[in-house]
């Protein structure tokens, strides 16, 4: 991990048309770092993520990534300045196979793992390359998005709920793939509901509530923390 801030989000505020959701979120995330935002549901866990990739449109504040502001620009920049952002429905192509999902998005920096590389990380998805998108279990297709992204060189992973649904063995296997990345120095903002999983992997946690940020802490704090946490969010 570095000292450098990759990305920095400041007093951002997003609407679903007239519905006022995020109300002055402020965060941010070191180079390397791995950050996990807690909350219970309808926070704005979603809504966050959604609107620093620009998704969502209607929006507020600053976003910026490595230097560059994200808030005026194309959706399509966001993936080209770097950020790879995985959504909870995970977005795979049911008629495409395994290798071609693989291959779809375009390679924005010769810093991306190769499609060996990627097989050997993701076994499972090498022995299922010509599978249809539609044949594959809810772990194999959450690989599959993870795995995309990084075959294009992104510098940071938003991961909306990567367990969420899964087998605690998927679970399991998800969690190591996240500590490789770790250790090549991804980048990794999280959003996930299950504690224990997020707190093997996160250097350090945001907790939103009611559409703001309302606390954040490293792992070495979460000890102290857990009571707090129990109450808010009866983990
Ligand atoms: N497309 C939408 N249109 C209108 N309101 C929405 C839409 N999506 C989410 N919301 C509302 O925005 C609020 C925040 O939702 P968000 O999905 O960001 O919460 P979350 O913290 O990610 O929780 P969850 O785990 O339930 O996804 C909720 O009140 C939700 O009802």
């Amino acid at each position: 991990m570095t000292d450098k801030t990759l990305l920095s989000v400041r007093d951002l505020n997003a609407w679903y048309d007239e519905s006022h959701i995020l109300h002055g979120v402020n965060l941010e995330v070191r180079e390397g770092e791995t950050v996990t935002i807690l909350g219970r549901n309808g926070m704005g866990k979603t809504t966050t993520l959604r609107s620093i990739v620009g998704i969502l449109r209607k929006r507020t504040g600053t976003i910026s990534f490595d230097g560059t502001d994200l808030m005026n620009r194309p959706l399509h920049h966001t993936a080209r300045v770097g950020i790879g952002f995985v959504p909870e429905e995970r977005g795979i192509f049911s008629t495409l196979s395994v290798e071609e999902n693989l291959m779809l998005p375009p390679v924005v920096s010769d810093t991306g793992m190769t499609v060996e590389e990627i097989y050997q990380l993701f076994p499972n998805l090498k022995e299922r390359r010509n599978s249809q998108g539609t044949k594959l279990s809810g772990g194999e297709q959450q690989m599959l998005a993870m795995a995309r992204m990084l075959r294009t060189g992104v510098k940071m992973l938003l991961l909306d709920e990567p367990t969420e649904g899964l087998a605690p063995v998927i679970v399991q296997r998800i969690g190591e793939v996240l500590q490789t990345l770790k250790a090549r120095g991804m980048t990794i903002l999280l959003v996930e509901q299950n504690f224990r999983f997020a707190s093997k992997i996160a250097d350090r946690f945001y907790v939103m509530d009611h559409g703001k940020v309302t606390d954040g802490f490293d792992l070495a704090e979460l000890p102290a923390k857990m009571e707090t946490l129990h109450e808010v969010l009866g983990v």
